[in-house]
């Protein structure tokens, strides 16, 4: 969940997605900006932070990259509970990691946290004569279901800083929202007790 303070923001963030779909490629591009053609499958998980500026804001980014393979499928919800947003992750070379995303896109809507804020990432950009998914299906996918839609290449670093800035931006502006809803409330409160003050006497003398 996010949490405040002098205009710090930090976030938990998780990484979901079919095996070898590049969770960890993009998350290694954003927080060391390195890739590796030989990028190792995940085991279990792995953790990553990362600080972004953002305007006045600095958010710290704690970052829960998830193993893709099926036989830690039931460790997720571990790392997408208390999260504020998640990531899930598709190759555009593979229709199988597309349904694969779609599936872990119901299963945050059943499990997640309701406020989650939820991206789908369309990575492999780069391998577009190998495309099977077209950006349409993502981009429609996405809208359907209140998601952020993007197309990304760890590789070629394509729109990977823009999809962390826009978590970044998502973030704050429902932190924003938050802190007015907070402020509206605590003054409806005050004014409540100010009424309440004043009546008090008139009620205590005429019944
Ligand atoms: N061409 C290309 N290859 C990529 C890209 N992202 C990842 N890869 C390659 O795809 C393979 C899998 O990438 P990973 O980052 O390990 O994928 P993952 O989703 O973390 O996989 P698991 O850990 O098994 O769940 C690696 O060989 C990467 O080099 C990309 O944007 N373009």
């Amino acid at each position: 969940m996010a949490r405040t303070g002098n205009h710090n923001v930090q976030a938990k963030l998780v990484f979901l997605g079919d095996m070898g779909a590049g969770k960890t490629s993009l998350v290694l591009r954003f927080v060391k900006g390195q890739f590796s053609e030989y990028q190792e499958s995940t085991i279990g998980a792995a953790f990553f932070t990362q600080v972004l500026s953002l305007n006045e804001a600095t958010i710290k980014f704690d970052i829960w990259d998830t193993a893709g393979q099926e036989r830690y499928h039931s460790l997720a919800p571990m790392y997408y509970r208390g999260a504020a947003a998640a990531v899930v992750v598709y190759d555009i070379t593979s229709m199988d990691s597309f349904v694969r995303a779609k599936k872990w896109v119901q299963e945050l809507q059943r499990q997640g946290n309701p406020n989650l804020i939820m991206f789908l990432a369309a990575n492999k950009a780069d391998l577009e004569e190998k495309r099977k998914v077209p950006a349409e299906d993502g981009d429609q996918y996405a809208k359907e279901n209140g998601m952020a839609f993007v197309e990304t290449s760890a590789k070629t670093a394509q729109n990977v800083n823009e999809l962390f800035y826009e978590i970044g931006k998502k973030i704050q502006e429902i932190r924003i929202r938050w802190a007015r809803s907070l402020m509206a409330s605590k003054q409806l409160l005050n004014w409540i007790l100010y009424v309440q003050w004043w009546l008090h006497p008139l009620v205590t003398t005429f019944f």
